[in-house]
């Protein structure tokens, strides 16, 4: 129980504002409240503490309250914004609790309410949000399938889906990143496995089916679901209901620009697990820099367009006639002005915040100032758009001339930040306001006036009219002319060095003054709430053209890669296959000063699996990674860094990349490693593409060499996915490497001088050796151990050989392939015939084999040989 809960007991024992702010806070027990006191947002008890320690604020005491001192730490109300942005970004929720009575008729503590609560996946408002990132907030109904609904509460883009397992909603997590997630009451989550700082237990209720019909039926304002297709999917409805309940109570009003909810069908998309989207460093990279593919390709010139790049990343489509489309668009674009496209572009900005903040009534007037522009350039933009190719876009964009008039006429050229203290709507835009200011504007005059015939008066030089909020005008002059002072002048307040007087005269156009500024003010406040209401008529159309022209937006960017970088189109074929001519890695070939040397790749039902062997740092992962990130780039619609690239269709994409422990989980890297694998084994289809890198790496020589041995079996033989299978056990190049279906290929280097030279050139056949002492020189490793290494290879080396020729002076290559063939079938037959191994298997299980020396081990075969030819 918190401290507030806890002192909410005995209630009567506090002052009366203490016990008005505990019945609000016992409101807001999962919230931080911002208590508004004066000028101050104030936070007491634990929220305090809290808040000093994530804000590095002081923490003071307010005085005590039943008997007891109050923890107390403050904001200032004007520099509210700031703190609030970090509070959010720390996966924290504020309620905001503002003044809402009239202090001057309040007995007791003014009233207070909580107007809005701000949670990171619910706001809105600029200055919270990140320009480049979505806030998304994500509800999981952990049904059978499992029910996702996800909204973007600044854009009121709402979608679900369904899931079948635990394993498919994380990668559905890892690509969504949301700021928060909901799910039921009665269901167990870890912050971890949602992989969310902000996580939140909503009522079992919000998730049923029915009622969330009803909140997705009131929403829409439609009798039934049919039109948005998502009536096959009801613990996805479930999860949208949990959603707008829940917006609902934190927004405290309508929710206007939620319009629409989309069903994401999986089918749609190429599947990436989570391991994958995170080894493939897709929107993210491992180190933090912008080495991702969304850093590298994001050369949008809006952040909806930035932002819309990174969605078209995390979710690579199946489906060819749109991403034909979408080829075309690249390809005309490329042949348009780009860089007057690129301008117009910048000036339509952010749209689709602004549009949202319109709708909920909260936008500010440089929003307004920014619509203003975005509509101008608009013309321009459909001009731009003027080819068959890009038809589709060009139409979705509306003109909307009233509109752009409305705000030219309605909005001065730079407004102020906010609409408090006036300024915003522009002269002649409306009668009465002008009236007013005018009046306003004609009273300073007379001011003026007054102060300069007093002075002549009075013979004060000095003598000026001034202004506060408690004396109103006055006339101040030094006390040193204190004696020039007219009889008929009142003295109203005595400073360090002048006095103030007031006359009647001033009095009188004080009023006219503060009237008409008041007057004024009220009727700008009212003039700019008819004006957000005009807006808002148009919010579907407005939401369509944001959308197309964040489209566009990225469709350009793709194009100007195209033609600064030599991007080709990529063709989409039936045919299972990849095959790429002269591929290259979009990011590292962006990074490296040095020139990146250009790899085919065929894959295909023949040629599945291209078992990868070459000297550490040759460019193994590199060669695999930009297999996957073409195949992915090419299913967003972009064009490829390639000479040539097609692509047959492509469900899934695993990998298996990389070593880390997951300590937090209690898994090493080879627990992780391996149940990556089991992962791909149990999932891959003909038509997966598949990256395995050194897979068994993380244990003893002869497990890793088995396991990799048999993975690479069970991918080729049973998955039969498109495999790129990079190993240092050069073993595999003569088993699975000679394999039908399996190819082997290698990564060049040679050696001058004991110094290695990466080639990276990737060509058929096996690697000869490994270089991994070269490598290890390169990086630095002591002299002293280098040379050390170098012994013990050629020991090691020698003792291979040596091995080798006893063995094939025992055995002809006959009699060796006889004996493990015969060994083999004897170990199926056992297999086959009962559950308990046979002699021969016991034995071979209890042989310890790093124990063995080439002549135990020869002699131990020569029994099992002897003892299975008698048996024959
Ligand atoms: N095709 C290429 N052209 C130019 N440079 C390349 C190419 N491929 C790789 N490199 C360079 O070599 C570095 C190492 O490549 P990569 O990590 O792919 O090697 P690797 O064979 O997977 O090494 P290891 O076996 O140690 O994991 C890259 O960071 C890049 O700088």
């Amino acid at each position: 129980m918190s401290d507030a809960q806890n002192i909410t007991k005995d209630l009567a024992a506090h002052t009366p504002m203490m016990q008005q702010y505990l019945r609000i806070k016992a409101e807001h027990t999962d919230c931080l409240l911002f208590y508004r006191m004066g000028d101050f947002y104030e936070l007491f008890y634990t929220d305090a503490k809290r808040a000093a320690e994530l804000l590095d604020i002081s923490l003071t005491q307010r005085g005590a309250s039943n008997g007891q001192p109050i923890p107390m730490a403050g904001v200032p109300y004007h520099a509210a914004e700031g703190y609030l942005a970090r509070l959010i970004e720390l996966g924290e929720s504020v309620a905001i609790c503002e003044q809402v009575g009239d202090p001057a008729t309040s007995k007791g503590p003014v009233e207070r309410q909580v107007v809005r609560v701000l949670t990171p996946g619910t706001i809105t408002d600029e200055a919270l949000l990140k320009d480049h990132a979505e806030q998304l907030l994500v509800a999981i109904h952990p049904a059978e399938p499992i029910g996702i609904a996800c909204l973007d509460m600044a854009s009121g883009r709402f979608s679900i889906l369904e899931v079948a397992d635990r394993e498919q909603l994380q990668a559905e997590l890892e690509r969504l990143q949301p700021a928060e997630v909901l799910y039921p009451d009665t269901h167990e989550f870890s912050q971890r496995e949602l992989a969310c700082s902000c996580i939140r237990r909503r009522p079992d209720w919000e998730f049923e089916t029915t009622s969330a019909i009803e909140q997705l039926l009131r929403q829409f304002q439609v009798a039934h679901l049919d039109g948005f297709g998502v009536s096959h999917l009801p613990a996805a409805i479930g999860a949208a209901g949990a959603i707008l309940s829940y917006v609902r109570s934190t927004q405290r009003a309508a929710l206007p620009h939620i319009t629409a909810i989309v069903a994401e069908r999986q089918a749609d998309a190429i599947m990436l697990d989570a391991a994958t989207r995170r080894n493939l460093e897709l929107v993210r990279s491992f180190s933090g820099q912008k080495t991702s593919l969304y850093h590298v390709l994001d050369n949008t010139s809006t952040a909806m367009g930035s932002r819309l790049l990174q969605r078209w990343l995390q979710r690579p489509l199946r489906q060819h006639q749109l991403l034909q489309q979408r080829y075309e668009a690249v390809a005309s674009l490329q042949h348009s002005e780009l860089a007057e496209l690129k301008r117009v572009l910048r000036q339509v900005g952010d749209l689709e915040r602004i549009i949202t903040r319109i709708a909920l009534r909260s936008a500010r007037p440089r929003d307004l100032a920014r619509l203003r522009q975005a509509l101008q350039s608009l013309p321009k933009l459909k001009q731009l758009l003027d080819s068959p190719a890009l038809a589709h876009w060009q139409q979705a964009v509306a003109e909307l001339p009233e509109l752009t008039a409305l705000l030219e006429r309605a909005i001065v050229a730079t407004p102020p930040l906010l609409i408090r203290d006036g300024g915003v709507i522009a002269p002649h835009f409306d009668d009465e306001l002008d009236d007013y200011r005018q009046l306003a504007e004609g009273a300073t005059d007379v001011l003026q006036h007054i102060e300069t015939r007093e002075r002549q008066r009075t013979g004060i030089h000095t003598l000026k009219i001034g202004f506060n909020k408690v004396h109103g005008y006055y006339l101040e002059a030094s006390r040193a002319a204190s004696n020039q002072i007219p009889a008929e002048y009142q003295r109203r307040q005595t400073l360090k060095n002048v006095e103030r007087y007031i006359i009647p005269e001033l009095k009188t156009y004080e009023d006219k003054v503060l009237n008409s500024q008041s007057r004024a003010l009220a009727r700008e406040k009212w003039l700019y709430e008819q004006l957000l209401e005009q807006l808002a008529e148009h919010l579907v159309t407005l939401q369509k053209t944001a959308q197309s022209i964040a489209e566009v937006d990225v469709l350009r960017g793709f194009a100007e890669h195209a033609l600064t970088h030599n991007y080709q189109r990529p063709q989409l074929s039936e045919q299972t296959q990849i095959r790429l001519q002269q591929a290259r890695h979009p990011v590292i070939e962006r990074m490296q000063t040095e020139p990146f040397i250009a790899n085919d790749v065929e894959l295909n039902p023949e040629r599945r699996l291209l078992l990868i062997t070459g000297p550490n740092m040759g460019g193994k992962s590199t060669y695999m990674r930009q297999t996957a990130l073409l195949a992915i780039m090419a299913h967003c619609g972009c064009f490829v860094p390639a000479k040539e690239a097609v692509f047959g269709p492509i469900d899934r994409i695993f990998t298996r990349i990389g070593a880390s422990d997951d300590l937090a989980s209690g898994r090493s890297t080879f627990m992780v490693e391996m149940t990556e694998a089991a992962n791909i084994l149990h999932n891959a289809t003909a038509q997966s593409l598949v990256l395995m890198d050194e897979i068994g790496r993380g244990t003893s020589t002869y497990d890793g060499l088995a396991l990799a041995w048999a993975c690479a079996e069970a991918l080729a033989d049973n998955n039969r996915s498109l495999t790129l299978f990079a190993t240092h056990y050069f073993e595999l190049t003569q088993t699975i490497g000679q394999q039908s279906g399996c190819i082997n290929v290698h990564v060049e280097a040679t050696e001058h001088d004991e110094h290695i030279v990466f080639q990276h050139k990737v060509s058929e056949g096996a690697a000869s050796r490994s270089f991994g002492v070269q490598v290890a020189q390169l990086a630095g490793l002591p002299t002293s151990v280098l040379k050390q290494a170098r012994l013990h290879l050629q020991q090691l080396e020698a003792r291979q050989q040596l091995q080798q020729s006893i063995v094939n002076e025992s055995l002809s290559n006959t009699e060796q392939a006889d004996l493990f063939a015969q060994m083999e079938r004897e170990i199926k037959a056992a297999q086959a015939s009962s559950s308990a191994p046979s002699e021969f298997e016991q034995a071979l299980r209890d042989l310890d084999v790093n124990q063995l020396t080439p002549l135990a081990a020869l002699t131990w075969l020569a029994q099992w040989q002897q003892r299975l030819l008698t048996m024959k």
